[in-house]
């Protein structure tokens, strides 16, 4: 379905000279320099698969974005998307997908979504009957009935967004980009979209590719995740192999019944390099790395050298795990 081999995006930018000298030299010989955004990136995608891009500021992910939709046209590279290369057959192609980017609307501002709904299932040329079907159904699972006739100006933030995403459905495409489909919205409205997302994948066999800074959105909807640095896929796997990858491991925080200090268990933990903080005068929270198998040395030597109310063991948390990989230089895993 979305078949991507070595793409790259490289963007000249013109570089202002310092001081006034400079900036009359500029006016008539500029210089530039050329930034890779996308730097020569592979991955495959089948029919039904939702997966996030993710990355940290300026990692590519939009370029990447804007490239396999056919806003970019790549400076390298191959792609093939739904049958098409979108930025040469860019007409036939945005019949096929569909595509909600957060900051950009495509309901007309003055025109209730209704209104927008019904001019774009004429540009799409969907069929009536057929259309009309699909479009309750899109109304009554986004729960927009409520406000499908209000202008789009009058709407919030989280009852736009459903709506921009019934339209980027309307022609029921067989793939469908969102880029930060839930930035700024809060908790229920994010749940009612990925909840629909979630729905609409088991259904339809729709593949979605989402970008998002928002690593519960990951954690709901994603199993597979393409991490993205400085225009370089850095990793393409499971989000399950990311958080063993990448993850700082794990994390126990044990209650004592008596005054335990963190210097008491460092002692006793004697080799074992572990992180180890005091949460209160009876609680300390030890973290060891994964890869150090300390696990059961670290609950038999605790559990053995003091009197242990309760134990409690802390699942690695994704956010953490990003921000790992952000500060790691990363290599190259690849799928499958
Ligand atoms: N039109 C452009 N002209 C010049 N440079 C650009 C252009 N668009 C993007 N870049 C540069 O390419 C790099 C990648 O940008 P891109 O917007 O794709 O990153 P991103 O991962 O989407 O970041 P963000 O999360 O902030 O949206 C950045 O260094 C950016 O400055």
């Amino acid at each position: 379905m979305i078949h991507v081999k070595n793409l790259q995006k490289e963007f000249k930018i013109h570089q202002a000279r310092a001081g006034l000298g400079g900036a009359l030299r500029d006016l008539f010989s500029r210089e530039y320099k050329t930034v890779k955004a996308v730097d020569s990136i592979s991955f495959d995608v089948e029919e039904g698969e939702i997966f996030a891009l993710i990355g940290e500021n300026g990692a590519g992910k939009s370029t990447t974005i804007k490239m396999l939709t056919g806003i970019l046209t790549p400076t390298g590279g191959e792609m093939s998307l739904n049958g098409f290369v979108p930025f040469k057959e860019r007409e036939e192609y945005v019949k096929s997908i569909g595509v909600v980017f957060g900051q950009r609307s495509q309901l007309w501002w003055d025109l209730s979504p209704l209104e927008s709904f019904r001019l774009l299932r004429r540009v799409y040329k969907v069929d009536d009957a057929a259309g009309n079907a699909w479009l309750d159904r899109l109304v009554e699972e986004l729960e927009i009935s409520p406000f499908v006739n209000q202008p789009v100006r009058k709407l919030s933030l989280g009852q736009r967004m459903r709506c921009e995403i019934a339209a980027s459905l309307i022609h029921k495409p067989k793939l469908l980009f969102l880029d930060e489909p839930t930035v700024g919205l809060d908790v229920l409205v994010k749940q009612k979209i990925r909840d629909f997302l979630h729905n609409l994948n088991q259904t339809e066999k729709m593949t979605i590719l989402l970008t998002t800074h928002d690593v519960s959105d990951i954690e709901a909807l994603c199993k597979r995740v393409i991490v993205m640095d400085k225009g370089k896929l850095i990793f393409d796997g499971l989000l399950h192999d990311l958080k063993t990858r990448w993850g700082d491991g794990t994390e126990v925080v044990f209650q004592f019944k008596q005054r335990t200090t963190v210097e008491q268990v460092r002692a006793a933990l004697g080799d074992y390099v572990c992180d180890l903080t005091a949460e209160n005068n009876l609680s300390v929270r030890v973290r060891m790395k994964q890869s150090q198998n300390a696990l059961p040395h670290v609950l038999s030597t605790v559990m053995a050298s003091f009197e242990v109310a309760d134990v409690k063991m802390l699942e690695t948390n994704t956010e953490e795990i990003v921000r790992n990989i952000y500060s790691t230089d990363g290599e190259v895993v690849s799928h499958g």
